[in-house]
């Protein structure tokens, strides 16, 4: 479902040392995962820490609408009951779902192998960013597919009839592709095999093994190839989602530019294909301990102590994009506090996201005094060690980039202002609050 139509602008200013913790809500990544993977496994899969945020509500709609019976039992806390691999039933009303790529291009996977026939939509942003990535695979399984000119939403899928297996090298760095064919392969007789060029996020093969798939991973010459072997029994699991990384960077970036600050985030994915923002930080000179290591739900977590830092720019390489993709719109804000450029190579998929990132960031980036290069696929911000501040961002439905703009605002000389705070609450429903009870000034 989309979020409310009308627009709400919001400002933020230069604040005080933010101090506490920051309680970081559930990775979204996991959160639709754990869903999806409940609904197709047999029995009660209770879910713990999962993300309430938009994406995540609607992904839990569309499972219902496939035949799940899902329950919120309290807050983060939902109990599922799945219909197992094959299992879904035709959905009688058109499958909305809203801002999430993750979740739309997922579900098409999940149910593009069984003999039904569902609709896709979406909100403006999704409306306009790429499905054929992921319906020309599907495709290749037997669905018969058809989309809106260039491949858009609004999507129909007729799932196939006799699945065929797939081995399928993907065309560009991307999880969600992958995960979309690996949840087809799940009900095509035999192995589906997906072969990466650069290993993405890999949840999905972490939590297909934790409910009882047979899947490996390795790293040949062709790349890192997974596969999976198709018509498991999926057992249901309880699920411990931990912390999302990309939500931690927000409070992150505040404390390391807003002087005097110290935070702890504790609890936080440590998952090393999500890594890279951390990694980037660290050779900034960010000051940031990751103290009480220890593994939570099948994933490494720790927590965060961040400290306020004089940071230098760097030059970020393109193998990194993908352990960072959804962290480019904060660092590029983090980048224009530090003393010198920071140089974003390898980053073309985020003019494909919510917005184009690029775009939205290097707009508002010189709207607050920031200057800005970019190309089709790099950005580089030079940073001067402190914003000017005082302009208006165009979020464009982006959440990440209306945080972005929100927390530089609290480090910059004037304040602030993006035209659309909406789509915050489709990742981070408490951000407002969250940052606020650190002493961020914003609202
Ligand atoms: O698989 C996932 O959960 C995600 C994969 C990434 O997208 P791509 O697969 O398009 O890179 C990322 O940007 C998105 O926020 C979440
Ligand atoms: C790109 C993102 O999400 P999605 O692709 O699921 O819309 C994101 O959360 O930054």
């Amino acid at each position: 479902m989309s979020h409310s139509a009308d627009p709400r602008p919001m400002t933020s200013r230069r604040s005080g040392p933010l101090k506490g913790e920051a309680q970081v809500p559930g990775d979204k990544s996991i959160s639709h995962r754990a869903l999806i993977l409940g609904a197709l496994s047999v029995g009660q899969t209770r879910i713990t820490g999962l993300l309430e945020g938009q994406d995540v509500l609607d992904t839990a709609r569309a499972m219902t609408a496939f035949g799940a019976r899902i329950e919120r039992v309290g807050p983060g806390d939902w109990s599922v009951h799945g219909v197992g691999v094959g299992g879904f039933c035709e959905p009688d009303t058109v499958i909305d779902c809203g801002n999430s790529g993750t979740g739309v291009r997922l579900i098409m996977g999940a149910m593009a192998t069984t003999a039904i026939t569902a609709t896709f939509s979406g909100d403006a942003s999704l409306s306009r960013r790429p499905m054929a990535r992921v319906t020309d695979p599907l495709e290749r399984f037997g669905a018969r597919i058809t989309a809106r000119e260039g491949g858009r939403l609004p999507i129909t899928i007729q799932g196939a009839e006799d699945p065929v297996p797939l081995r399928y090298s993907t065309p560009v760095a991307s999880a969600q592709i992958k995960s979309a064919i690996l949840l087809a392969g799940l009900n095509a007789p035999g192995q589906t095999v997906v072969i990466e060029a650069e290993q993405t996020r890999d949840h999905s093969e972490r939590m297909l093994a934790g409910f009882g798939a047979q899947i490996t991973a390795e790293t040949t010459d062709e790349g890192h190839v997974i596969t999976l072997t198709g018509r498991p029994e999926l057992r249901a699991q309880p699920v411990a989602v931990p912390r999302d990384p990309s939500s931690a960077a927000f409070p992150v970036a505040a404390a390391l530019i807003v002087p005097g600050s110290e935070i702890r985030v504790p609890g936080v994915s440590r998952n090393p294909t999500r890594d890279g923002l951390y990694e980037t930080l660290l050779d900034m000179g960010a000051d940031i301990a990751f103290r009480n290591p220890r593994e939570e739900g099948g994933e490494p977590v720790a927590d965060l102590i961040v400290r306020h830092s004089r940071l230098t720019g760097v030059t970020v390489p393109a193998e990194r994009a993908s352990r960072m993709i959804d962290e480019f719109p904060i660092l590029s804000v983090i980048a224009a506090f530090a003393e010198g450029a920071t140089v974003m190579n390898g980053v073309a998929e985020l003019r494909v996201k919510e917005s184009d990132r690029i775009d939205a960031m290097a707009r508002g980036l010189e709207a607050n005094g920031v200057r800005v290069e970019e190309t089709h696929d790099s950005m580089t911000v030079h940073g001067m060690g402190r914003v000017p501040g005082g302009g208006t961002a165009a979020t464009h439905l982006d959440h990440r980039i209306a945080m972005s703009f929100l927390i530089l605002g609290l480090g910059a000389q004037e304040p602030a202002s993006i035209d659309d705070g909406g789509p915050i609450a489709t990742s981070f429903p408490d951000f407002l609050p969250l940052m606020r009870e650190l002493g961020a000034e914003l609202g």
